[in-house]
């Protein structure tokens, strides 16, 4: 019998990787550090309902990928969300609507890479620290010492500063993984009893402290007891605040929102932070993903790409290509 597939990250581009492998008939098993799937596409469960905290929607360009989303909107699992867009440049709110089709997961963000997830394999809460090469096999080792084998091959599907130290058997994917910069954003979450009185869905900011904000409750299937926004820092503004406690992150992001809406916001219900210390890559790629075929090791993730759902989603799907190509 030939050892299974192992496959470290069950963010979207692990689990792609996965889709591909297992319905090309091999054995996969999954190593998740978190406690669920999802990674940056996870949604937090929080007293006003499931906020979309990292990915807020996506875009899909590559036929491949538009199949996917097909394939999901099918299931349930994925929406078209048409919000009310707007931009903030030079001072002013103005609406920005445009004919791009964005999707979300629903009722949350998460329900996408939890149909993936399906009945493979998956270890929650396992953190890799190690990967060794033995003669013929791979075998794995986790943060608490625990050894996990025997594997015909390893997919490294991980932000690349965490992949780096993972690739140390194959030092030339290694040292292109150590090169690639990921840049942070800090996220606030604020939940208001009554409705702000805007018509303001979703935002691209221009200027100041904030990229991104939205109405998160406009999202098809979400809860709708609070008015929740989810509101983004710039990858400056993050990385310059990177050791800011969360309340003076929420205090600075809650007034910078309150600035830009052009409504009165009182005081929030309820508010919460999260640091994404790798939330995207600071330029995109075009390798699709690292292999060393020989050796059986394969890195991807959306740092090989565009930096974007649409790219991690790819980058699983080449690098589980690449490992059928070559066993052919
Ligand atoms: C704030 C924010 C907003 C975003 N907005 C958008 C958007 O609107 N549209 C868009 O297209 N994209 C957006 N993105 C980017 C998008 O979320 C990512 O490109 C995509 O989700 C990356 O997927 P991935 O599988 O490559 O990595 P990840 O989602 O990071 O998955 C990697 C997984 O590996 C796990 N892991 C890490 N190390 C280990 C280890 N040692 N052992 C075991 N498990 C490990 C992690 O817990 C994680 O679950 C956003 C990202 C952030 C942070
Ligand atoms: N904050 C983070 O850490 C992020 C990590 C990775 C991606 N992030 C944001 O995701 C979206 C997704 O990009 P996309 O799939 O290419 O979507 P897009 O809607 O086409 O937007 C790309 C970019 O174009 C500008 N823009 C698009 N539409 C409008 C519009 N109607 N009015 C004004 N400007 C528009 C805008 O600058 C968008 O950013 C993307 O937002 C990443 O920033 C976050």
């Amino acid at each position: 019998m030939t050892a299974p597939i192992a496959i470290i990250g069950a963010g979207i581009a692990g689990l792609s990787a996965a889709h591909v492998l297992n319905t090309a008939g091999h054995e996969v098993h999954l190593f998740e550090k978190s406690r669920g799937s999802g990674g940056r596409m996870a949604s937090k469960r929080s007293d006003v309902g499931s906020l979309d905290l990292g990915a807020q929607y996506f875009t899909a360009r590559d036929r491949r990928f538009i199949d996917a989303v097909n394939q999901w909107r099918a299931k349930g699992c994925v929406a078209e969300w048409d919000p009310a867009l707007y931009q903030y440049r030079a001072g002013a709110l103005t609406p920005s609507q445009d004919e791009q089709p964005r999707w979300v997961g629903t009722p949350r963000m998460s329900a996408i890479t939890r149909a993936m997830v399906g009945d493979l394999p998956v270890s929650f809460g396992c953190r890799i620290t190690e990967a060794f090469r033995g003669p013929q096999h791979w075998s794995l080792q986790d943060a608490e010492g625990h050894n996990h084998g025997p594997f015909s091959h390893v997919i490294i599907a991980i932000p690349a500063p965490q992949a780096t130290p993972l690739l140390a058997t194959a030092p030339k994917l290694a040292a292109v993984a150590a090169g690639v910069v990921m840049d942070p954003t800090w996220s606030a979450a604020l939940a208001f009893k009554t409705p702000l009185e805007t018509r303001v869905e979703g935002c691209f900011v221009q200027e100041g402290e904030l990229d991104w904000f939205a109405r998160n409750r406009c999202k098809p299937g979400r809860e709708a007891d609070y008015d929740t926004w989810v509101l983004h820092g710039t990858s400056a503004w993050s990385r310059a605040h990177l050791d800011a406690s969360k309340e003076q992150v929420i205090e600075q992001l809650h007034g910078a929102f309150a600035e830009i809406i052009g409504c009165a916001v009182p005081e929030p219900a309820f508010t919460l932070a999260h640091r994404w210390l790798y939330a995207r890559p600071a330029q995109s790629h075009q390798w699709g993903a690292l292999a060393d075929a020989d050796l059986g090791i394969y890195a991807c993730g959306d740092w090989c790409g565009t930096g974007r759902v649409e790219g991690a989603w790819l980058s699983g799907f080449d690098a589980a290509s690449r490992l059928l190509d070559h066993l052919q």
